[in-house]
């Protein structure tokens, strides 16, 4: 610890507590309490008592102060993570309060680890020994003091045979510590043979890793070259110095097979980290964290603020993932803050992707990032071919969505025994449903999207808010009986098409939303692999990570989906997404093809994943970000005011525009007046516009667009624009967005 040791005696402490508050409390430590910074002390606020960490420790200045109540036990936060805290609170604007409840929340919400008890033998020979006595003591291990229901099992007896064994002091009851967080993984349990590629790459990697500098390092390498045989290397050779590893995932809870790739590397599974963890398991894995017992993390963006002893190596798998993207709540992106953090612990971060976000290819571009590629797959297996069909000319039947010429293909590969995929990415069954009688569309009462249909649950359900109501039978608006019409496809409308289309075949449809959760996901993605199932239908869960051996053809049916939405990343999410489907195709022994439906094979994205072109499309989307000024190139930052008046909302969002636009002294930026054109070095405030979903949940949303040079400040711009504009109140919100990935 750099820091000194608290003076023992009436100094305060700036406590931060998790609230949406951004300053520190100061409280008087009561004499006799020992305090350092990031210790987790129990302060009152208000009428309840709350727990919070030190944030600093000052001598007292007089005046009358509230006094902690008490230092609570769990280990404190390191000051590396501390600063790692503010530095986000900082940067997205978000409430220190807020930033430290996702780093600390997770210690104190499950309470005290419960005591364990287990049992053992004393050496005296009980009084009486029955038969079921004597089994209970021939069951008892040697080594290990197992809880009385377990020592009951394992025998075969009743626990009161167990209880009479205490009573005569034949077995005693001895407190265990708490169960094990993680097992420990071993670097050398079994090697991988590397390709001369791999080596090479792994090599790069072996030394970033043994550097204890910050090293950002872009591992990009075609689907199926086998990145994470090569950033296990990294971990290993991390393992090896004693050091601790976090892996970063987008979609953690669905990566079993990840799992038992790292065990068979590892020997263990490593202990993971997300939303589906019971709150007690994740107080044990943040303990291990904070330990070191935990030596390999697995985990999903929020695994970035747990405590680390001795951080030495993230990995940041799949970096171009928008779901790396908190849109709520703390408004964070994962893959840029886990360079935040490589940073400040000075350790290496390795951003693994096929397809690198164009912020990350330009870093490595210009030298900042270093930079590794794989260029072909593991084992000589090809590369998936792909063909675009021009829906202009081989357009489905009416009311279907498999064109002619994908129908063959399904049917081939059916034929040869062999697995396809149908990728769409919408759920449900339908994205629209209206009366062709009168024209009614059935909309969410809460936000301003249509209701999707669920044939599977009988259900019209809005994806925004969650909003469900029963299919009528009957219009709701003209009262005509059998006018409703489902317009347009979702994966299990395709379900029932394809079903139709191949009788014969064993046939998945696979969705975020059917009952039975991440357990029957998971079970589902193994059965895929395992070549359960001759064709798959599926949105974006299927696409994306994982290997499935058998699979040889990739069907897109709408490989336009994406490409209209208005967001300046549409090109190249679409980019990204497609060729994540297509490279699930031809992983194994076979070589595998992907059949694109559109109605645009001319569209630069679409030539450039035909043609496999990728610099090319690299170096064009990156030149038109340049000209645009869009990031990496320019800075933006969304605005959002919602409340649920629609005038009020539209008035307020004006005065903060309004606000945003007054000429500030000395601020470091100048602001281009609105309604002209911004000169090179003026931020610019576009809006406010109502939003593309100008309502979710009951409340009206106007957009700001704050978009600046590369070297502006904008936080402090933004700032400024809170500071100077109104304030919000209960009903009226403003959230903000730096850099923003949605623009909806
Ligand atoms: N050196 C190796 N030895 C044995 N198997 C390997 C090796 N390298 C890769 N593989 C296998 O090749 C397959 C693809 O590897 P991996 O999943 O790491 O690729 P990837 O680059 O992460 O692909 P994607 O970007 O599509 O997720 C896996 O089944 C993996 O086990
Ligand atoms: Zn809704």
């Amino acid at each position: 610890m750099d820091e000194a040791r608290a003076p023992a005696k009436h100094a305060v402490a700036d406590v931060l507590i998790p609230v949406a508050v951004d300053q520190t409390y100061s409280y008087a430590i009561p004499s006799g309490l020992q305090l350092e910074p990031g210790d987790f002390v129990e302060v009152p606020l208000g009428a309840r008592k709350t727990f919070g960490v030190v944030w600093g420790i000052s001598p007292a200045a007089g005046g009358k102060l509230k006094s902690i109540e008490a230092r609570l036990d769990f280990p404190p936060l390191p000051s590396k993570l501390r600063e790692f805290l503010d530095w986000v609170a900082a940067w997205t604007l978000a409430p220190r309060g807020m930033v430290l409840r996702m780093a600390a929340h997770a210690a104190v919400e499950a309470g005290a680890e419960p005591v364990r008890i287990g049992l053992r033998a004393t050496g005296a020979a009980p009084k009486r020994l029955t038969e079921a006595r004597r089994r209970a003591l021939a069951a008892l291990p040697p080594d290990l003091a197992p809880s009385k229901a377990e020592l009951a099992r394992q025998a075969g007896v009743s626990p009161s045979v167990i209880d009479a064994l205490i009573d005569d002091g034949a077995l005693e009851p001895v407190a265990l510590g708490p169960e094990r967080a993680a097992e420990i993984p071993c670097p050398d349990f079994c090697r991988a043979e590397l390709s001369d590629d791999q080596a090479k790459a792994a090599e790069i990697l072996r030394a970033a890793a043994c550097e204890n500098l910050f090293k950002p390092i872009l591992l990009e390498g075609v689907t199926g070259s086998g990145k994470t045989e090569v950033y296990f290397e990294a971990v290993a050779e991390t393992l090896a110095r004693g050091g601790q590893v976090l892996i970063l995932m987008p979609e953690i809870a669905l990566t079993s097979q990840f799992r038992d790739r790292f065990a068979k590397r590892f020997g263990v599974a490593p202990a993971e980290w997300h939303s589906e963890l019971t709150p007690r398991r994740r107080a044990r894995v943040w303990r291990a964290a904070a330990d070191g017992a935990a030596q390999v993390i697995a985990g999903a963006r929020s695994a970035l603020f747990l405590p680390f002893k001795t951080l030495r190596l993230i990995i940041v798998d799949e970096e171009h993932e928008a779901a790396y993207k908190q849109e709520e709540g703390v408004i964070y992106h994962a893959r840029d803050m886990a360079v935040v953090r490589a940073r400040q612990e000075q350790c290496a971060v390795v951003l693994a992707s096929a397809t690198p976000s164009i912020e990350t290819r330009e870093n490595a571009r210009q030298g900042r990032y270093g930079y590794i590629r794989l260029e072909s797959r593991y084992a000589g297996r090809q590369m998936p071919v792909l063909k675009a069909i021009d829906l202009r000319q081989h357009g489905a039947a009416r009311g279907k969505w498999i064109s002619p010429p994908l129908v063959e293909a399904l049917k081939r590969n059916l034929e040869q025994g062999e697995q396809s995929l149908l990728f769409l990415n919408r759920r449900g069954y339908a994205p629209l449903t209206l009366c062709r009688a009168c024209g009614h569309k059935f909309e969410c009462p809460n936000c301003s999207a249509s209701l999707v249909e669920h044939r599977f649950r009988r259900a019209l359900v809005c994806h925004h808010c969650g909003h469900v109501e029963r299919r009528p039978d009957i219009c709701p608006a003209c009262g005509q009986a059998e006018t409703l019409s489902a317009c347009g496809p979702g994966v299990e409308r395709l379900a029932e098409e394809a079903a139709e289309l191949l009788p014969e075949a064993r046939l998945l449809m696979l969705s975020s939303d059917m009952p039975g959760g991440t357990e029957r996901m998971r079970a589902e993605l193994q059965a895929i692999a395992d070549h359960k199932f001759d064709l798959v239908i599926g949105t974006q869960l299927v696409a994306k990570g994982h290997n499935f051996p058998y699979l040889t053809l990739v069907g897109v049916v709408d490989a336009d989906i994406g490409l209209s939405n208005g967001d300046p990343r549409a090109a190249e999410r679409t980019f990204q997404l497609l060729n994540q489907v297509a490279g699930r195709a031809g992983r194994g022994e076979k070589p595998g093809r992907a059949l694109l439906q559109t109605w645009q094979p001319e569209h630069p994205v679409l030539r450039a994943l035909l043609s496999g072109d990728f610099e090319r499309f690299y170096a064009e989307e990156t030149a038109t970000r340049r000209l645009a000024r869009l990031p990496p190139f320019g800075r933006l930052a969304g605005v959002v005011v919602s409340g649920s008046d629609r005038n009020a909302t539209e008035v307020f969002a004006r005065a903060l525009a309004r606000a945003a636009c007054l000429p500030a002294e000395n601020a470091g930026w100048s602001v281009a007046p609105p309604g002209e054109l911004p000169g090179e070095a003026d931020i610019a405030v576009y809006g406010p516009a109502e939003a593309p979903i100008a309502m979710v949940r009951g409340k009206y949303r106007f957009r700001l667009l704050i978009k600046a040079p590369r070297k502006a400040n904008i936080q402090a711009f933004l700032r400024a624009m809170r500071g100077r504009g109104p304030k919000p109140t209960k009903d009226l919100k403003i959230s903000i967005d730096v850099d923003p990935q949605s623009f909806l």
